[in-house]
């Protein structure tokens, strides 16, 4: 696939993450993670639960110390072994998933918690400017506990967002929102990130939200950073079998290669996207589920449903193939099926990772 060349010009990151190792006693939790940040940028980790996105957050915060590696700021070393700037003179700043806001004070005083030492005037008007964008200037005297979790999220935006930080970190910041307030409040903290041209880190694992609300995607499993791209060529060219997974809905199956060109699979034949194999060779393919299409074709192989979940205008079923496999393929709800019926499936492309184990 052909890339994009990178110009020769290197501008200094705003945060480089370098070589790092994070463990909680012998465990390693982090390992050889490496990415830059450039200013202005918004990037999501995504990542499984337990891969260790919320310890490389807070590596980056200040809350827990690196065992090797560094972790650099504007070019200054942040953490390291030797160094361990404190959380609260990083000028980082972070919003947690359950919003963390103090019950006691207003929205407004909760907005000019961080920002105290300003004068007065000033302090009121970037408050006021803050409850405009994110959209709660109504609220101001309003107590957390009156709002919605959507509301409350904004509100602890605001107050990290207040001081000015050089980097903001968020923590699964939409996991206690329902679905479409989630997608809502991704595309709407992004254009508020946007307008604050404040670059940010937001730990995520939801891949809608992490494709919504990034510039840039890092992928990360078992402690390591397996891809940092930006969102689209991660999707469409995954470095491995563990992003391809993690970024898309799909199956994974095995096939040969014949000497045609061609990779024979248990969903028929798809074409061997490099000629790095020999023939006979068994490799491993990922099917996204898009990547499979119902319908009489040439190379279409017969079969059978055994089970279906409606989407509305899409349904998700799950096909016994002639091999013994079971795959799921989500298709337009107009291709009516029930489990025992048989359809023509066929594959229009697949990806192509090296030889199966
Ligand atoms: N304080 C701790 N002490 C010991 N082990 C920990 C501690 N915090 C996390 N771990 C372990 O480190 C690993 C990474 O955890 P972490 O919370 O960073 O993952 P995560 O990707 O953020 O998961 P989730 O999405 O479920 O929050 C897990 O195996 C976890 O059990």
């Amino acid at each position: 696939m052909l890339r994009k060349e990178t110009t020769a010009k290197s501008v200094q990151p705003l945060l480089s993450v370098n070589n790092l190792q994070c463990c909680y006693g012998e465990q390693v939790v982090i390992e050889s993670v490496s990415f830059a940040l450039q200013a202005g940028e918004i990037a999501c980790l995504l990542g499984p639960s337990g891969c260790g996105k919320t310890t490389l957050l807070h590596t980056i915060a200040g809350f827990q110390p690196v065992t090797a590696g560094d972790i650099q700021l504007s070019g200054e070393v942040i953490s390291s072994p030797e160094i361990q700037i404190p959380a609260e003179q990083r000028k980082i700043g972070v919003v947690f998933q359950d919003y963390a806001l103090f019950p006691h004070l207003t929205v407004e005083q909760n907005v000019a918690f961080g920002i105290k030492s300003l004068p007065k005037g000033e302090r009121e008007s970037r408050t006021l400017a803050l409850l405009q964008l994110v959209r709660l200037q109504e609220f101001g005297q309003q107590y957390p506990h009156r709002l919605s979790g959507g509301q409350q999220q904004r509100v602890a935006l605001a107050r990290a967002l207040a001081p000015r930080p050089k980097l903001l970190l968020l923590d699964e910041p939409f996991s206690n929102l329902d679905t479409e307030l989630r997608r809502n409040l991704a595309a709407e903290v992004r254009h508020i990130l946007r307008e604050e041209k404040i670059p940010a880190l937001i730990v995520t694992h939801d891949r809608n939200e992490a494709f919504i609300a990034g510039d840039k995607l890092g992928v990360l499993s078992q402690g390591q950073l397996q891809q940092w791209d930006n969102p689209q060529d991660t999707y469409q060219a995954p470095n491995n079998l563990a992003v391809a997974r993690i970024v898309s809905e799909g199956n994974i199956l095995s096939g040969t290669v014949m000497d045609n060109d061609l990779i024979k699979t248990p969903l028929g034949e798809v074409k061997l996207p490099t000629a790095t194999c020999t023939t006979g060779d068994k490799l491993q393919l990922f099917v996204r589920s898009e990547d499979i299409t119902a319908g009489e074709h040439p190379g279409a192989v017969i079969a059978q449903v055994v089970g279906k979940s409606f989407l509305g205008n899409q349904v998700n079923y799950r096909f016994l193939l002639a091999e013994g496999e079971t795959i799921e393929a989500t298709l337009n709800a107009d291709i009516q099926a029930a489990p025992g019926d048989k359809l023509p499936l066929h594959l229009s492309s697949a990806l192509v990772f090296g030889q199966a184990g």
